[in-house]
């Protein structure tokens, strides 16, 4: 049995457009563990935000399997879908009209999904405040969205999402429309609510400095993992030239994060783009297995097992002798 929080298995979501079939997801597979707080990069149309739907109960996969806090997203009813949406998982998105019913205050848009969730006027009440508190917004709670800044929209949109006391905190893009420095503090918010409450915290983001700063970045590629980016417990002095990040979506320093390529159960594994475009495999790769790694060399470089031209140009040892 995992821990983890968060299990797609060989997950894939296909749209039908007309007579059209588009692949966003194909076999996709992700562990989050309780507590992380991790971030999906990607180029614009490699299923992030599909991801992201299915996680929220938005959208269903058309296979594989997505588990969230033990539910099953392929198998839920339209009761136990709504429990899901209500109670499992907040969601946040990138534009706070999204977020937020603008004819509503900052407290009664947080008092909302408790409302339609059947808490009474008390508890809700209380709820809200403590939320506002947290989300140092108190003073405003009588406020309209409009009358707020954009970066104080996003916390309230936070706060929304916390109402019902989620397990999972899901945002899209959550600092894709604000400042620098605005940006800063809903990633220091989002920092604070996964160390102090344990929330499960996953984003889609495009932002470096809000990458930089999770426990985990997963890049997606063509609907599927293809590498995963950890903080390194402490920084290295020096790293080996050789090691550089090979990140083609958020290149992390090499001294803070150490990046690697992620292989599925049956041993697929997609190899950065750079590595790609610096050597030409034309679709296939020899592969030399070693007792402690394995290595992939362009078709018709090796001789006997052997480099036949050494990484600078140079002949191979064994060709000179
Ligand atoms: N409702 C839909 N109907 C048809 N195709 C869709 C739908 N939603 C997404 N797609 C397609 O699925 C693929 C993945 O889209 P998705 O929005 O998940 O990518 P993304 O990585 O979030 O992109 P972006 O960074 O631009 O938001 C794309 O080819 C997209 O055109």
């Amino acid at each position: 049995m995992t821990s983890a929080v968060i299990v797609c298995d060989n997950l894939v979501k296909i749209y039908k457009v007309a007579d059209l079939e588009v692949v966003a997801l194909q076999g996709l597979d992700l562990e989050v563990q309780p507590g992380e707080m991790l971030a999906l990069v990607g180029v614009s149309g490699s299923g992030k935000t599909t991801l992201l739907n299915i996680l929220g109960g938005l959208d269903s996969p058309s296979a594989g399997r997505c588990l969230v806090a033990g539910y099953d997203l392929a198998r839920l009813n339209e009761r136990q879908r709504l429990f899901y949406r209500r109670f499992v998982v907040g969601h946040v998105w990138q534009q706070s009209g999204r977020n937020l019913l603008p004819e509503l205050s900052l407290q009664e848009n947080i008092e909302l999904p408790q409302l339609l969730s059947g808490v009474g006027r008390r508890e809700r009440l209380r709820r809200a405040r403590e939320l506002l508190h947290l989300i140092g917004l108190e003073a405003a709670a009588q406020r309209l969205p409009a009358q707020i800044s954009g970066g104080e929209q996003q916390r309230v949109a936070i706060a929304v999402a916390l109402a019902n006391r989620p397990q999972v905190l899901l945002a899209d893009e959550p600092t894709g429309e604000l400042d620098t420095q605005t940006a800063g503090e809903i990633l220091q918010l989002l920092r604070r609510l996964n160390q102090e409450l344990g929330l499960t915290i996953v984003l889609v983001t495009h932002d470096p400095a809000l990458a930089a700063n999770v426990d985990r970045v997963i890049a997606i590629r063509d609907g599927r993992t293809s590498t995963e980016t950890v903080r390194r417990e402490a920084p290295l002095a020096s790293v080996p030239p050789h090691l550089t990040t090979a990140s083609a979506v958020i290149a992390l320093p090499s001294e803070t994060h150490r990046e690697s390529v992620l292989i599925d159960r049956v041993g697929r594994l997609q190899l950065p783009k750079e590595a790609l475009e610096r050597i030409p495999f034309h679709g296939r790769a020899e592969v030399v297995i070693a007792s402690d790694h394995v290595e992939l060399w362009p078709v018709g470089s090796l001789l006997n097992g052997k480099p036949a031209v050494g990484s600078n140009g140079s002949e191979s040892r064994e060709e000179q002798l």
